[in-house]
């Protein structure tokens, strides 16, 4: 199975009115490959992302997966029902702001077993103790399974949102900064957290981030985003030490200079 890729992106577009946020994007995602979208602000990274994630209906082009059974299906060709339930079971998508991945309002351990409900458990027992095998490994302690989110500081809410976004065992995960906004010391102890967890579980990620560094440490390959298009792609290695595109080189030493 592992010589078939999870998801074909082919000529995918995305315009607000005249104003283009993606054009033409076509790539293809391999069963435990995690792929950096990296580009400056307003380079159609997010626009991307939430196209592939069927978050935003693409202007043209289609998104292809392989589901679990081995079958391809067009993204946009399911019924709703469908997408959603493909979310749920076999997707996670984690956002920037942990608020908007969490319910603010509930225990943590019932934000990671909440989404193994969603999934069909339905032994307590069962689900309190995965909950917690979960904070574990996302290094929250045990004594906190019953506090709030809201109690919780930003790399610890962000590493809640991981746990509820893996707990379910994903094929696909889609990360949006998901180191920003945090400080560099949390952003580097998430960064080492979260490079351990894909590789132990061979999952599959796109990652979209405009730090260079997160793309260096979480990602095999990376794409290289201006204007909407896609001006480089390569291993990430490769791109960041040879870039061979101009802009490229302008964005990797205008980093480097910093
Ligand atoms: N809802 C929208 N309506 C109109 N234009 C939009 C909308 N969302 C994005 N755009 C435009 O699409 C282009 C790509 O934006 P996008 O947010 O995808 O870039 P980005 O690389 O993710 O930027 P950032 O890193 O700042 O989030 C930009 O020109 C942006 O102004």
């Amino acid at each position: 199975m592992n010589d078939t890729p999870l998801l074909r992106v082919s000529s995918v577009s995305k315009s607000y009115g005249q104003r283009i946020g993606c054009q033409d994007v076509s790539f293809e995602l391999w069963p435990g490959e995690v792929l950096a979208v990296v580009g400056e602000s307003g380079s159609g990274k997010t626009t991307l992302l939430n196209c592939i994630s069927t978050r935003l209906l693409p202007t043209s082009g289609t998104v292809s997966y392989r589901m679990r059974g081995g079958d391809w299906r067009e993204l946009y060709r399911m019924s709703e029902a469908e997408r959603r339930f493909l979310m749920r079971t076999d997707w996670g998508f984690v956002h920037q702001n942990p608020a908007d991945g969490l319910r603010m309002t509930v225990s943590a351990g019932a934000n990671v077993g909440e989404r193994l409900m969603a999934v069909g458990d339905r032994h307590y027992g069962n689900i309190r103790a995965t909950a917690l095998d979960w904070l574990g490994r996302v290094e929250i302690e045990a004594d906190r399974i019953d506090d709030e989110p809201r109690a919780f500081s930003g790399g610890m809410r962000q590493r809640l949102q991981i746990a509820r976004n893996l707990v379910t065992g994903p094929r696909l995960v889609f990360m949006d900064e998901p180191t920003g906004g945090l400080d560099v010391s949390v952003q580097a102890r998430l960064l080492d957290l979260l490079r351990g967890l894909v590789t132990d579980l061979g999952l599959a990620a796109i990652v979209v981030t405009h730090d260079l560094a997160v793309a260096r440490l979480l990602s095999h390959r990376m794409m290289v985003m201006k204007d909407g298009r896609v001006v480089e792609t390569g291993l990430t290695d490769r791109v960041l030490d040879d870039p061979r595109e101009a802009y490229t080189q302008l964005l990797v030493s205008s980093i480097l200079q910093v």
